[in-house]
This record gives C-alpha cells, structure tokens and sequence, in this order.
C-alpha cells in the first residue's frame, strides 16, 4: 500500500512550491501532509443502524437526505468516532448530504466538520479554514475566524460595491468548490442556513465524480496530465476595496499562510476516501490550466462549466428550511447559490470549511462509476 504523496502530481513545479513551503513552515514531514489509505474507506454500517435514520437518495448520482437524527447526538455518543468515520463515507460516496431542521450551534459545526475530516484520515496537523476575508475581524455578525458567515446583507456590503455590468446573464460563473486556491485545500463544508425567505435561496451541487466519467479515454488521459493554477485575486480586491486586512496566518494548515491566494493542483485529482477521480479545476477560483495556450486553457475552463450546466442530471438542488444543514465534499463537489432574492430579502447561515491534505493525483485510482461497475448514460439520436 503505498501512500499517495505530492509525488504524485504531475508537475515539478508544483512539486517545489509544496517543498518549498513546508521548509519555510518547519514542517518536517511531506508524508503527513497526503498520506492516505488505499483502497477506499468502507463504512461500518453503524451510522445506517441507528434505529430512527432513514436516508434516501435525492438523485441517482448525486445528493443523500438523512432523517430521524441529530447531529449533536452523533457528536456526542459514545461511538461517535465511528459514527462520524461513516457520515464522512457517505458524504464523501454521494458528494452532498443534507439533514433538515438541525440544533447546531457554531462551535458544533466546527466541531463536525474537524472531527469529520479527522474521522476519515486528514492529515493531524490540519484545521479549519479562516477565510482571508470573510472572518470575524470584518464581519458584523460573528466574533469566530473560523466561521463564514454566509449572508445576504454581508454580501452587499463586501462584494457588491463593484462597478455593475448590466442585467444577469450568466449565473454559471458562479459554480465554485470552496476554497480551492489554498495549498492544502478542503475536505468537508457545512453550511446551516439559519433563516431565509419563503422562496428563492436554493443551492445546487454537482458532481466532480460524474463530470470525469463522462468525459472520453483519450480526453481524460490528457487531463490527468495537466495542473491548473487556482487562484483567487478578486477576495485580495474585495479587501482593497473595503480597506480590510487580508488574514495571512496559517488558515487551516501551516501550509496556507501569507497574502498570494493562489495554488498549483492537479486538473483531475482522487479522492483519498472514495479513491475516485474527479475534475477538480472548475469554477471561479481557478485561474488558468497550466502550460496551456490563454486559449486553449480559457476554452476548457468554460467547458467544464458548460458541462456542468448543460447536465442538470448530475446536479442536485437544495430548496432550504430554516435551520437545515449540508455537508459536502469539496475535492470532488461543485457548488453554488442562487441569488434570486428580492432586494429586502434576508438570508443567513454560518459555514465551516475543513482544510485536509494537498491534492494529488493518483495515478492508480478509477472514475466512480469504473469502481461501481456502473454504465455512463449514452447519448441517442433522436
Ligand atoms: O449561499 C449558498 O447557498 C452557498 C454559499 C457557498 O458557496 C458556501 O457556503 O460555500
Ligand atoms: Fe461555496
């Protein structure tokens, strides 16, 4: 069993950028940044025993509900470390997982999102992230650096005193996995919406799993040797712009620190507990696909969006109560809102974002539906 490492990655540049910044850390060791079991995690079945849970399948790629269950009691029994371990299975498996009407405080989605991570075999010396703009020091509604504060007035505040540019045309731009432009990246997000409008206000996820399978051999292959520069320069204007600080500590690992929002990834990368592929360079946090023309890297950019978008059957989407939770998996998950709210609508919740190993490559992993020995859906001329 040989552990996946940032050998693994195709490029030496990356390579470098990952020794370079663990010199500069004092962090000895590059193995506990990415060592990961193989194969793939499988649970024990002791989350499915609970004698109340139902759980169902919202689509058949993407999206789980679970019902009859408190997330503080998993937190807090006295197998929870097993519980946990097989929660992020499930999530990890079906990308999304949403629980409705939960009594959550922060300090327990923090505490569900780190235990998750660790539960399923993150690297020990990784935390939560503490976003570079949206923290306590410049939020009006938190005193926690480890909690975004996702909310529909902040966003006017930070984002929106931007110069207009015309009627909405293009709500694709905005698929994203959280936080991709760190070094060591996410794992697990949850975002509890604490109160919103009657309407409006959903989220949509898609899956990373699917959007490798149905791509062709030869056009997987060619990815699979490529890295894409993440990058995410509009958070440094969004703080020029308000006259904020950026937040240059470790945020989430020693290895994300200083004010370059920017990292090397593999363009596809594996999942360390499915062990499956995903495209991961998708959405507004990657800036370019390496050694690539502006082109060419401009044009995949915007294709891997249009797949997305033109392929609502590997998306699942989310219409919000009041207090309901999603846990998803970033390194093989797209997001987004949708900001259809009228103008005095109020919509807010608090997320937590998981930092977890460097994404790697392994060159020995499969797509999800290769390891289920599922078929990709054809296209039939009409
Ligand atoms: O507001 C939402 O629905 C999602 C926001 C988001 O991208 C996140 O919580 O990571
Ligand atoms: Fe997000």
């Amino acid at each position: 069993m040989a552990p996946p490492t940032a050998t693994l990655t195709s490029s030496p540049e990356r390579i470098l950028s990952t020794v370079e910044k663990l010199k500069l850390t004092g962090s000895a060791d590059l193995h506990s940044i990415s060592s990961y079991p193989r194969p793939a995690l499988t649970p024990t079945g002791a989350l499915a025993a609970l004698p109340n849970l139902k759980a169902h399948d919202l689509t058949p790629v993407i999206g789980r509900e679970i019902s009859g269950i408190q997330l503080r009691d998993i937190l807090n029994a006295p197998n929870s470390e097993e519980l946990l371990r097989d929660l992020a299975i499930t999530v990890s498996q079906r990308n999304v997982v949403f629980l409705r009407n939960q009594d959550l405080t922060t300090d327990e989605l923090k505490t569900l999102i780190q235990r998750l991570g660790l539960a399923s075999g993150k690297p020990k010396d990784t935390g939560l992230h503490i976003h570079p703009v949206i923290n306590s020091e410049r939020d009006d509604g938190g005193n926690d650096n480890e909690i975004s504060k996702i909310s529909s007035e902040l966003n006017k505040k930070v984002y929106q005193n931007v110069q207009q540019k015309g009627k909405r045309q293009d709500a694709g731009r905005l698929w994203h996995s959280d936080i991709t432009f760190e070094t060591a990246a996410p794992d697990y997000s949850v975002l509890q919406i604490r109160e919103k409008p009657e309407t409006g206000g959903d989220t949509l996820w898609a899956s990373g799993y699917e959007l490798y399978d149905r791509l062709s051999e030869p056009y997987q292959k060619f990815l699979e040797t490529l890295t894409a520069t993440y990058a995410q320069p509009g958070f440094n204007r969004a703080a020029e712009r308000n006259g904020f600080t950026l937040y240059t500590e470790p945020r989430g690992s020693p290895l994300n620190i200083g004010e370059e929002l920017s990292a090397v990834h593999p363009v596809i990368r594996t999942n360390p507990v499915t062990g499956w592929k995903s495209v991961y360079a998708v959405g507004h946090h990657v800036a370019k696909i390496n050694d690539l023309t502006d082109r060419e890297s401009s044009h995949l950019l915007k294709e891997f969006v249009k797949l997305i978008t033109r392929n609502h059957d590997l998306q699942v989407r989310f219409h919000w109560g009041a207090n309901d939770v999603a846990i998803w998996d970033n390194r093989s998950t797209y997001h987004t809102a949708t900001y259809d709210l009228e103008e005095n609508d109020v919509r807010w919740g608090d997320r937590a974002v998981g930092i977890a190993e460097v994404p790697y490559l392994d060159p020995e992993s499969t797509g999800r539906r290769e390891a289920l020995g599922s078929k990709v859906p054809q296209e039939y001329a009409l």
